[in-house]
């Protein structure tokens, strides 16, 4: 049956997509929907069709699921923040745990167990960093909050349900003080970290301007109403572009960073370096990581993308010696400052590129039993693989925000020797889709029977081995957010377009005359976006 916008149908979610719609077959159709739970029947108004699958809006549930609950936020479904407010605990426990599996099954091909996710148990208020986007709405007003979701709308808000009370009260503050003496038009966002822990506070003012009006007021009232205050800090952000913090930092009050204890030890954090947005959950599964990585004392470990140097320095008591990787200079600089914070001498951090830092150990003879690697959400890149392979240690304990691409580097590496023993998803970000896993990979049995292949570079995409994803990864998310099917064919032309390295003569046509079909605008979008997604362009 062909389905149009605005067509009604009646049908119950079998499943749900990555991003937490309910998934509903319906002749022959699959439908994606906002909040409808799976084994809920609804009215659905059709939205959009596009190919092979459909979008839609629940007009009428005509069932509730007995894991719904009340979203505690009253924008909870205007807003993109929260994506899984609508299901309980347990849901949302299922949902992260069946959406690792499904990555380590389609993606990494492996067939592996998935401990039960580790919940929190008062899963709200949980947030030490915020980051909000401020702007004017229609009738010029000042307003700040989350954008709605795949947009740059502001969805403006007095409160949010994952913000410490002190956090919220001080944006608050910002709104009426700014509207009162300053110029809402400088600002970009407002940053505001909050050390649970010890209490400090940094407020970041992310501005178009250094010149910002009303500012000894506004520092005078923050620092009277709020003694928790440490650091007034202003970030001069001048560009075009969605990149949020701007190179040019100026302290306008206090210091320049604010600390923070975490498994017993002091961290001083500061504006731009990375730490943990949920302090609760990072002890778990910290602690988790710890555990995995079995130490007796007589270890060498590396902690390849570092940050702060805070999982390394809690590991270090364990540990003979501890070699950190970072690459943002002051996070750097923090990792030192925190060792000698804590009394810690047997833990040493280097600046640089991953990749690079790895080779340059592995040239050093550096051998570690044991590697702990936490890499953004693009994982890990061919360099730093290779160089840890070749490291050969023993266990290697991977920390990951992104199922997807730890699928994909637990495959490569299960080729390369290692077995995954234990994956773990931790819930450090309740009420979203987001979950960290941490994983145990450890040497396993080497296949001893050696296979010879001839062939010929030219004719092979290595770029396959180089960075990004492989062609199955990139159909798979094709199919999975578009409903579109591409061929090996259609990705060597989109990613030659990109500049991403493709054998000289992978997928030509074999004649100068000969006619190749080709990719499609829709299907090139759709490739594209599975570049952004896996990091590559
Ligand atoms: C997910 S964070 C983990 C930080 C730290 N392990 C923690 O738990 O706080 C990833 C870190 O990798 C760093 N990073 C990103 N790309 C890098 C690269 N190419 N080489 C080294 N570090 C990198 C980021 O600056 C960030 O601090």
């Amino acid at each position: 049956m062909e389905f149009k916008k605005n067509d009604v149908l009646t049908a119950e979610a079998v499943d749900y997509t990555f991003d937490g719609l309910g998934v509903v077959r319906h002749e022959g159709l699959c439908f994606f929907v906002k909040d409808l739970l799976k084994g809920e029947k609804a009215e659905i108004g059709v939205t959009a069709v596009k190919k092979n699958v459909g979008y839609g809006r629940v007009i009428r549930r005509l069932s509730d699921s007995p894991q719904r609950v009340e979203p505690r936020c009253p924008v909870a479904r205007q807003c993109g923040g929260c994506q899984l407010q609508m299901m309980n605990s347990e849901l949302q426990a299922e949902f992260k745990r069946h959406r690792v599996a499904d990555c380590f099954q389609r993606i990494g091909h492996l067939d592996v167990e998935i401990k039960p996710v580790l919940s929190m148990e008062f899963p709200w208020k949980y947030r030490n960093k915020v980051q909000v986007p401020v702007g004017m709405n229609r009738e010029g007003q000042m307003i700040s909050g989350y954008y709605r979701s795949h947009s740059h709308d502001i969805v403006d808000f007095d409160q949010c349900c994952l913000h410490s009370d002190l956090e919220n009260a001080i944006l608050r503050s910002l709104k009426a003080w700014i509207a009162e003496i300053g110029d809402p038009k400088q600002f970009r966002h407002w940053l505001i970290k909050h050390a649970f822990r010890t209490g400090q506070v940094m407020v970041v003012f992310i501005a178009n301007t250094v010149q910002i009006k009303g500012k000894m007021e506004l520092i005078r009232r923050l620092t009277e109403s709020y003694p928790q205050i440490r650091s007034i800090i202003l970030n001069v952000n001048e560009r075009e572009d969605n990149v949020i913090l701007g190179d040019k930092e100026i302290v306008l009050w206090g210091s320049a960073s604010i600390e923070e204890e975490l498994l017993g030890l002091r961290f001083q954090i500061s504006a731009k370096s990375f730490y943990q947005i949920n302090p609760i959950q990072t002890e778990v599964l910290y602690r988790k990581a710890i555990e995995l990585a079995g130490l007796t004392g007589k270890e060498t470990v590396i902690d390849v993308y570092c940050g702060t140097g805070t999982i390394g320095l809690s590991a270090a008591s364990k540990a003979k010696r501890v070699i950190g990787i970072e690459i943002v200079p002051s996070a750097v600089e923090d990792a030192k400052n925190n060792a000698v914070r804590n009394g810690i001498t047997n833990a040493e951090f280097i600046c640089g590129d991953a990749g690079a830092c790895t080779s340059q150990l592995l040239q050093r003879n550096i051998q570690p039993e044991v590697a702990i690697v936490d890499p953004p959400r693009k994982g890990l890149d061919r360099l730093t693989i290779d160089s840890l392979v070749k490291m050969n240690p023993d266990r290697i304990v991977y920390v990951s925000c992104d199922p997807a691409t730890l699928a994909r580097d637990c495959a490569f590496l299960s080729e390369q020797g290692y077995s995954v023993q234990v994956v773990q998803p931790v819930d450090m970000f309740p009420q979203t889709t987001h979950c960290e896993t941490v994983v145990l990979l450890s040497k396993g049995e080497v296949d001893s029977k050696k296979i010879r292949v001839e062939f010929s570079l030219e004719d092979m995409d290595m770029s396959e081995f180089q960075d990004g994803a492989t062609y199955a990864q990139l159909k798979d998310y094709v199919l999975e957010y578009s409903g579109l099917k591409v061929s090996n064919l259609y990705i060597s032309q989109i990613k030659r377009k990109c500049g991403i390295g493709v054998g000289k003569n992978y997928n030509l046509p074999k004649s100068e005359d000969s006619r190749q079909p080709q990719c499609p605008p829709e299907k090139e979008k759709a490739i594209r976006e599975a570049f952004k997604y896996f990091g590559m362009i």
